[in-house]
């Protein structure tokens, strides 16, 4: 078994879990059991966050007070938003302004000192954190724009809080909905990089703030969170260009350039998430602009059948479609990747709490590949 090299863990079972489940044949998901159809469509983000921490979907009274206590949490620390403010003016990327500010969090975090093996306090922590996420990235996007944060609306949930305290004004129901929804979709995907980098953390006692801050760090990337961003930039690059979208994609192809929001560690098709996020991003555009909605389904068509990656197992992610969503919702195309993280902290938080409490440390092997038997010479005489 120490001899079997795993590159990329790819295939190698490492936990057990209860939270959500692929079928990447089939193109399914569930979060504890519920297909994400049925979620995006019937719950809101506030009920699969108690879902995913609490194991079942809440009564009207437990999300009642629930929705209440993470309302409660959406307030900010002054330094927190002074060092936000430094950081937008710095022009920080907002990633890592919210890698940054999350880690600062604990600072301010009341139960501090709570043993880790407290996974009550854990959670409590965990929705402090999950209620202050949309409350920095919509101060760090208000500061760079040289405007003052706007205080959280106490009656709007937490997608709807977001879009207002991002823009100032409130969202009208087509759009609170579908960001309601595209969190939905984000909120937990198994052992991806980001939730296993957290697990990680996690399964050394480490706090939450500090599995949550690496969970940040590890979706940051464009083979990851980060492709979400790269699809819009695709979006725009082929829009200003000279060349058609699908002679664009074409070129691209002989150049040896990926097209991000394709292909999937798990999924051999297409991303049950992007079937639900191509309809919404259908039918804003039928509310407005339609060439995004149109360059991304072209482009799906283009690579999946006339160049055969459907064929191959590579198919639309989640991230091929919601570039083109949220760029119709208004929200800036560096914003994309922070809100991925927005959901996710959720389940990094319910994974991290899931693992910890039947906890091993994880510690891998590597195979050793350096020299042997160095005879050692000293600094002068080398
Ligand atoms: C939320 C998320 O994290 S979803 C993923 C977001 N990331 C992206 O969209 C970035 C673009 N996609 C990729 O880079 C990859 O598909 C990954 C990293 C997501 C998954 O990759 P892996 O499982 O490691 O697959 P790997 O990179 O080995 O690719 C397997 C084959 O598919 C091909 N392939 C994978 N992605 C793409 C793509 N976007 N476009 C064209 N071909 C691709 C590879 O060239 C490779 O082909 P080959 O076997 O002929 O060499
Ligand atoms: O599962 C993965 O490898 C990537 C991911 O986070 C997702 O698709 O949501």
């Amino acid at each position: 078994m120490a001899d079997d090299l795993n590159k990329g863990l790819e295939g190698v079972l490492v936990a057990e879990s209860e939270l959500s489940s692929i079928d990447g044949d089939a193109g399914r998901l569930i979060y504890r059991g519920y297909p994400i159809e049925d979620l995006a469509r019937g719950a809101s983000y506030e009920e699969v966050v108690y879902l995913l921490w609490h194991g079942h979907l809440p009564d009207e009274d437990e999300l009642a007070t629930f929705t209440e206590s993470l309302n409660e949490e959406r307030t900010v620390d002054e330094d927190v938003l002074e060092t936000v403010k430094q950081l937008a003016d710095a022009g920080e990327q907002p990633m890592a302004a919210l890698r940054t500010a999350t880690s600062m969090l604990s600072a301010y975090e009341p139960e501090g000192d709570a043993d880790p093996d407290d996974f009550d306090a854990t959670l409590r922590k965990g929705r402090r954190i999950t209620a202050k996420i949309p409350t920095v990235l919509a101060a760090f996007e208000r500061y760079r724009l040289g405007e003052e944060p706007v205080d959280p609306h106490p009656d709007l949930g937490l997608a709807a809080n977001f879009l207002y305290m991002l823009t100032g004004e409130e969202p009208d129901d087509l759009a609170a909905e579908t960001f309601d929804q595209a969190l939905i979709l984000h909120a937990d995907h198994g052992l991806n990089a980001s939730t296993f980098t957290s697990m990680v953390i996690g399964s050394t006692m480490a706090d939450i703030y500090s599995a949550v801050t690496g969970g940040i760090s590890a979706l940051s990337g464009p083979l990851h969170g980060g492709a979400n961003q790269d699809v819009m930039e695709v979006l725009m690059e082929i829009d200003e260009s000279d060349l058609d979208h699908r002679e664009w994609v074409e070129q691209a192809n002989e150049e040896g350039r990926r097209i991000p929001g394709f292909g999937h560690r798990v999924y051999n098709v297409k991303d049950p998430r992007a079937k639900i996020l191509e309809e919404r991003s259908e039918e804003l555009a039928a509310d407005g602009e339609d060439k995004w909605y149109n360059y991304t389904t072209t482009i799906e068509q283009y690579l999946s059948e006339e160049q055969g990656l459907a064929e191959k197992g590579i198919a639309p992610n989640v991230d091929f479609y919601s570039g083109s969503v949220y760029y119709q919702l208004g929200i800036p195309i560096d914003m994309y990747t922070p809100i991925f993280a927005m959901s996710r902290a959720s389940g990094w938080i319910a994974h991290v709490v899931e693992y910890q409490d039947d906890n091993r440390l994880i510690r891998p092997l590597s195979r050793y590949t350096g020299p042997e038997d160095q005879e050692f010479v000293s600094l002068e005489e080398r």
